[in-house]
């Protein structure tokens, strides 16, 4: 089993292609992307699909966290329908089909990892789970929902900074800002890059966010060079007339073996 375990990790090192893989028994790995994930390898603007994985002992379909729950207040449920409904429009004669802008899923894991295999659960850590999505009460938290436009290279995130994020008082913590600006800005670059790590985040932080309210992350690609992804960020009220923060990120592509010291 520990040399399962490690040559699984040689395997993630080596990737180029679409999947991990373990080579000789077979079983491969689909990293996730999604507003809580977002290493999909292949090309940026293939269909992506939920974790798919064969054959035991690899767990099942995962949660997906960007689906309303009961916390969401109204603003929140008119975004999310407002987006939603630019995912599909109506075609001559009746019928709908793909629009320009997709919802991204969000797990609570960037890898879905294997439930039995004590080695491999050491190499991908059983109990971690992404950072904003380890909050188990809803509502509490980061409540976000991303939707990607493929043909403008941009995204917007409609989140609700629950009574967990907070700063000043009545207001949401500058650290939640810059995860919440991190983790849309990185979805945006490895959707449109592949694999990347932040490389740099800077943020102008320009009116205070009030707890519990919706605000949209608004995120674009400015442009690529070799490995460098830049994206900008802004962060503004639900309606857009408050800008509260802006952001600008540069993502490095990497190899994931980088994460495994390959
Ligand atoms: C939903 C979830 C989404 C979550 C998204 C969250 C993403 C994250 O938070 S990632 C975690 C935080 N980031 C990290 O821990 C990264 C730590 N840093 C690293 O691992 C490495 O420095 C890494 C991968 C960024 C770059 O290392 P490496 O692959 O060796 O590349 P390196 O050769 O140094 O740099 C590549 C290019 O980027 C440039 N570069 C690298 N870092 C920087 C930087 N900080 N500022 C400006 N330029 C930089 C280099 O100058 C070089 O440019 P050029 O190609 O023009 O010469």
């Amino acid at each position: 089993m520990l040399r399962r375990g490690f040559q699984l990790v040689k395997g993630l090192g080596q990737i180029t292609g679409q999947k991990f893989s373990t080579g000789r028994n077979g079983i491969t790995i689909r990293p996730l992307l999604s507003t809580g994930t977002q290493w999909d390898t292949g090309s940026p603007f293939q269909t992506i699909r939920p974790l798919t994985m064969s054959p035991w002992p690899f767990s099942t379909q995962p949660r997906d966290y960007s689906l309303p729950n009961a916390s969401w207040s109204e603003e929140m449920k008119r975004l999310y329908d407002h987006y939603n409904a630019l995912c599909e429009v109506e075609v001559e004669g009746g019928g709908k089909r793909k629009g320009p802008w997709r919802r991204l899923p969000s797990y609570n894991r960037t890898i879905k990892y294997a439930t039995g295999g004590r080695c491999l659960s050491k190499v991908l850590q059983a109990k971690a789970r992404l950072f904003t999505r380890n909050i188990e009460e809803q509502g509490a938290g980061f409540e976000y929902v991303v939707f990607s436009n493929k043909q403008e290279k941009r995204c917007v995130c409609v989140f609700q900074a629950g009574h967990l994020l907070e700063g000043p008082p009545g207001h949401v913590h500058g650290g939640a800002i810059a995860t919440i600006i991190d983790s849309v800005t990185g979805t945006l670059a490895s959707y449109l890059s592949g694999p990347v790590m932040t490389a740099n985040l800077s943020i102008n932080y320009r009116s205070p966010i009030p707890l519990g309210s919706v605000v949209l992350v608004h995120s674009s690609l400015e442009r690529t060079e070799g490995r460098k992804t830049f994206v900008t960020c802004q962060v503004t009220s639900a309606d857009g007339s408050k800008l509260h923060t802006e952001a600008t990120g540069l993502f490095v592509s990497i190899n994931v073996g980088h994460l495994f010291g390959a």
